[in-house]
C-alpha cells in the first residue's frame, strides 16, 4: 500500500520550475531513493512534501489524506518529518533537551518527553552524549542527533536529506546500519543521498529528479544502469 502519493507536483520560484509536474508513489515499510544532480529539485520537493512550501501545483496525499496547505507543525504530528541538509541544533541545550523538543510534539510532559528523548538517543547510539552541549558535538554526532530529533516526534515516514553529506566513510556507514534498523522497525523512509553507492544499498526504489522532473523511477539496478540517468550526471560532471 502507498503511504505517500505525490501527483502532478509542481513548484515554481518566479520563472523558476523547481518541481516540474512530479508523480510517483512510497510503499509502505520501503525506503525511497531520491537522487539527482545538483538542483535537481529534491530539497524543494521534500519542503512540499513536509508543508514548509505549498506545491504550486499537484496535490500530495499522505495516508491518503490530502495534505496540501498543511503547516509543517501539522503535517509532523500527522506523522511525516523530515531532516535538514545543513544541520541546526539548538547549541546552547544539551543534546537530550533538543530531542526533547521532537517529542514534545507527542505529549506535554516534560517527563515522559525526557523517557522518550533518551530512548530515541540509545536508537542512534547517542546516549552517552546525552548531557553534553549540542553546540559542541563533532558533525557525525550532529547527523545522528537530527535523526533522533525527527524520530521522538514518532513518524511512520522519515525524510531524510543528505544525512551523510561532509561524514567519512565509517560514519557513513554507521548511518547506513541507522537508516536499516530503522526499517526494520517497519517506518518508511525517502532518502536524499548524493552517495550512490549508499542510496543503491539501502533504497527499494529510486525516483531521478533532473532540472525539476521526473527522469525515471526504478529499482536501483533500474536506475543505475539507465542511460538518460548517466547522461544526467556526466553533463552535470561536464558543467
Ligand atoms: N526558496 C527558493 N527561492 C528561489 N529559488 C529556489 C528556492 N529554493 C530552491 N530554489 C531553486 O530551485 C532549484 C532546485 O533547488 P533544490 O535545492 O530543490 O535542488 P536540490 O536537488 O536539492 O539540489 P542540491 O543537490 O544541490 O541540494 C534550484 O535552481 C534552486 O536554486
Amino acid at each position: 500500500m502507498a503511504i505517500l502519493e505525490i501527483k502532478h507536483v509542481s513548484k515554481f520560484f518566479g520563472g523558476l520550475a523547481a518541481n516540474s509536474d512530479v508523480s510517483f508513489e512510497v510503499e509502505e515499510g520501503a525506503i525511497m531513493g531520491l537522487i539527482g544532480p545538483n538542483g535537481a529539485g529534491k530539497t524543494t520537493l521534500f519542503n512540499c512534501i513536509t508543508g514548509y512550501y505549498p506545491p504550486s501545483k499537484g496535490e500530495i496525499f499522505f495516508k491518503g489524506r490530502r495534505m496540501n496547505g498543511l503547516e509543517p507543525d501539522r503535517v509532523c504530528r500527522l506523522g511525516m518529518v523530515r531532516t535538514w541538509q545543513k544541520v541546526r541544533p539548538l547549541a546552547k541545550l544539551s543534546v537530550v533537551d533538543n530531542v526533547m523538543v521532537g517529542a514534545l510534539a507527542r505529549t506535554s510532559s516534560l517527563r515522559i518527553a525526557r523517557e522518550r528523548a533518551m530512548a530515541q538517543l540509545e536508537v542512534v547510539h547517542l546516549a552517552h552524549r546525552a548531557e553534553a552541549l549540542a553546540g559542541g558535538l563533532p558533525i557525525g554526532e550532529r547527523k545522528k542527533l537530527e535523526v533522533a530529533r525527527a524520530l521522538a516526534t514518532e513518524p511512520q515516514l522519515l525524510l531524510l536529506d543528505e544525512v551523510m553529506g561532509g561524514l567519512n566513510p565509517a560514519e557513513s556507514e554507521e548511518i547506513i546500519q541507522l537508516i536499516l534498523d530503522i526499517k526494520g522497525r517497519g517506518l518508511t523512509q525517502m532518502v536524499i543521498e548524493h552517495d550512490m553507492k549508499a542510496i543503491m544499498r539501502i533504497s527499494d526504489r529510486i525516483v531521478v529528479l533532473n532540472s525539476g522532473e521526473k527522469l525515471t523511477e526504478g529499482s536501483p539496478q533500474e536506475v543505475v544502469t539507465n542511460p538518460d540517468v548517466i547522461s544526467a550526471y556526466l553533463g552535470e560532471s561536464h558543467a
